[in-house]
């Protein structure tokens, strides 16, 4: 029973089409409790599509799926309403309601599930979860036209934390920023994970977001998950993708960035002889820490969009 409960996302064979396009079949998957599960494949191979249909926006064609224990596919809303409330979503490009400010955007959620909340309890809700995604205080009535990308992004964030859920779906969240900001995203990310103990599924082709926060990396390919496990466990595996994925470019760049991490952590422990040796292993090998890795150097993203 425990062993199940670890499990939050299980999908077994999955299946989706578009007409004569077969996007996915027979895709397992196990997405385990408080880990960020990071999900690549090459574009188009429906990662997007997948994590649509895990939140029952889409529904394929075969297959079981459940989130916490419970089925999500052929459940409308309604039925799946306790389920829902428990996780969060940021989607491509944050999709925020234009017409809406940035805090209008965060009580959509809250509005949805909760209607009878008194607006000034909705209001400090979103003023709340505004300035925990690290936006300034009067973000709150600007609207999305007038922020920047990252601060999008953010905002983004804030509703998907709207309901403090226990999951959260991210796609894509740093395509589009700059090195920097995207770091700083990466480092928010992990550090709201670690506070908050979220599972995180996250879908990137950002190399340098699953050195930096990803526990394990799911890889889909013809059709399917081709393989899951950290990063090493991958790069161990005779597979050309993966191979070329890692092992390409801006596979080393991310290693070779790595590696720089590495060192810059043991000059700190010459420097500065730390009283608690666990401080340099935090530094050098912890996972959910390493956003300030990320800032350290510049980004390896494969050109695969
Ligand atoms: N609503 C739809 N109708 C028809 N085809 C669709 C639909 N949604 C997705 N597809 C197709 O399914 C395939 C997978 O799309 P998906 O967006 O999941 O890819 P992805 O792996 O997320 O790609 P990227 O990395 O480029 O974002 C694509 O060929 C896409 O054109």
């Amino acid at each position: 029973m425990a062993e199940r409960d670890d499990i939050v996302i299980k999908v077994r064979g999955l299946r989706n089409s578009f007409g004569e396009q077969v996007i996915h079949e027979g895709l397992d998957l196990d997405v385990r409790r408080g880990e960020i599960l990071g999900v690549v494949g090459g574009s188009g191979t429906g990662k997007s599509v997948l994590m649509r249909t895990i939140i029952g926006l889409q529904t394929p064609d075969a297959g079981e799926i459940t989130v916490f224990g419970e089925p999500t596919i052929g459940r409308d809303a309604t039925e799946a309403v306790d389920v829902r409330k428990r996780w969060g979503v940021l989607f491509q490009g944050g999709a925020l309601f234009s017409t809406l400010t940035v805090a209008e955007n965060v009580a959509v959620p809250i509005r949805e599930f909760y209607r009878r909340l008194p607006q000034a309890l909705m209001d400090e809700i979103a003023s709340y979860k505004v300035v925990m995604t690290g936006l300034p205080a009067d973000a709150g009535p600007k609207y999305p036209a007038e922020l920047s990308g990252g601060m999008k992004k953010r905002a983004g964030l804030a509703r998907a934390l709207a309901l403090d859920p226990e999951l959260l779906f991210l796609d894509e969240p740093t395509a589009g920023l700059d090195p920097i900001g995207a770091a700083a995203f990466d480092q928010l990310i992990g550090s709201l994970q670690d506070t908050l103990g979220l599972t995180v599924f996250l879908i990137t082709h950002d190399l340098d977001t699953l050195y930096a926060i990803c526990d394990r990396v799911a890889v889909l390919a013809d059709k399917k998950v081709i393989a899951v496990g950290t990063i090493d466990e991958l790069i161990a595996l005779d597979h050309p993708w993966i191979e070329e994925y890692f092992k390409g470019p801006r596979g080393r760049a991310a290693i070779a960035a790595k590696g720089e991490i590495g060192e810059l952590a043991s000059h700190a422990a010459t420097a500065h002889a730390p009283r608690d040796p666990t401080e340099i292993d935090a530094i050098s090998t912890g996972q959910h820490s390493q956003g300030d890795k990320a800032d350290a150097h510049a980004r390896s993203e494969p050109g695969t969009r």
